[in-house]
């Protein structure tokens, strides 16, 4: 069998992805990496980081020399410098995940992983509707819902406990949320979820604590109706279907180390509710998973961190978490194909 192929897109050309990318060590992975990035930015930030890394041009019949990381180059529109964002250089953000979905759906590559990109200087570079990578691969891949879940070991729950927060809603101005909630997207998150959960986690039957909306799952329709009205029938109908549900529970307390060890999975209503707890506890380790997509992207923890671009100090453990588990995925994924 050939090594599978891991397309890795290094994201906003002034953030710390195109360094942790470079900082990668080939030598390690049960794959290849290819890096879809501008090269002539790639050798820059790694000489300006100190990383001594061989960069050659990918082809995709080659086998590269041990220890160096292949590069698909695909150019900037303007110069980069490490911490100062350009509009111009959008379109060549999108246009890697254009050619990383493009691979994954001819089968070039087993997997995508993703370094964080800007939303804010894509949106201000007239893309409109850009929320996300989450999204926009939703769009690409023409899959109508797709879950956002994130997750990192969390030894405080118990040795070893995987901390996985899934949202019901991802990147929605707060206003907008509790009417995005209806029963049809609930009931196809859980599902999503659910599948996910057995087949990308191995958990045969897995229970998922599901968050209320309101403050304290709205006390009876007291501080909030969402839960009477929606959480509640649906989480009742699927558990006619078998799935181990457990809430509406109240967010304040669900993370407690107790309540967690009773799940494999969390399920929060918003962005916001869910991902300080787990960035809290997991940050710099945890890995961003789309579950729902018609290929497997994982991603990192954090954002550009315009702050640290350049300087060589970002930590690259969460960009580390998200290649091996794209590959432990692509694998598990080739084993169930035969
Ligand atoms: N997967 C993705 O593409 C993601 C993109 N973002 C985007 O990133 C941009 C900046 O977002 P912020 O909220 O400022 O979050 P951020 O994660 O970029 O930065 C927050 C803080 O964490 C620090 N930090 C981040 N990554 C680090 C690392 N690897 N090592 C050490 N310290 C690190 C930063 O220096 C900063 O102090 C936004 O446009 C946001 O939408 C945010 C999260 C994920
Ligand atoms: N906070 C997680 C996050 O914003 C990730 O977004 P995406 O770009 O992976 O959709």
């Amino acid at each position: 069998m050939s090594t599978p192929r891991i397309a890795i897109t290094v994201g906003e050309p002034a953030g710390i992805g195109p360094e942790l990318c470079t900082a990668l060590q080939p030598g390690q992975h049960a794959a290849r990496l290819i890096l879809l990035g501008d090269k002539p930015l790639l050798q820059a930030r790694a000489r300006q980081t100190g990383s001594a890394v061989q960069l050659v041009d990918y082809a995709p019949e080659t086998q590269p020399a041990p220890g160096s990381l292949e590069v698909l180059h695909i150019p900037l529109a303007a110069p980069c410098v490490a911490g100062q964002l350009d509009q111009a250089n959008a379109p060549q953000v999108l246009a890697l995940l254009d050619r990383a979905v493009a691979g994954c759906q001819s089968g070039e590559f087993a997997a995508m992983v993703t370094a964080p990109l800007h939303k804010g200087i894509i949106r201000d570079a007239g893309y409109g509707r850009f929320t996300g990578h989450t999204e926009y691969l939703a769009e690409l891949t023409d899959t109508p819902q797709v879950v956002m879940l994130l997750a990192g070991r969390c030894d405080a729950v118990k040795p070893g406990y995987a901390l996985r927060v899934a949202l019901a809603t991802t990147h929605l101005p707060l206003r907008e949320v509790a009417d995005a909630i209806t029963p049809a997207s609930l009931t196809q998150t859980l599902r999503i979820l659910h599948a996910d959960l057995q087949h990308k986690f191995g958990l045969a039957q897995p229970t998922i604590l599901v968050a209320g909306l309101n403050p304290h799952a709205g006390e009876g329709g007291h501080l909030g109706r969402e839960e009477l009205d929606i959480l509640i029938p649906v989480l009742e109908s699927l558990r006619r279907e078998g799935m181990r549900l457990v809430g509406p529970l109240p967010a304040d307390t669900l993370f407690n180390p107790p309540v967690l060890a009773q799940g494999d999975a969390v399920l929060v209503m918003y962005h916001d509710q869910g991902l300080p707890v787990l960035k809290h506890a997991t940050f710099g380790q945890g890995i961003n998973l789309t579950l729902g997509l018609p290929l497997i992207r994982t991603s990192v923890d954090h954002g550009t961190a315009l702050d640290l671009a350049g300087t060589g100090r970002a930590d690259g453990g969460s960009l580390l978490a998200a290649v091996d588990l794209a590959i432990t995925l692509a694998a598990n994924q080739a084993q169930r194909a035969g």
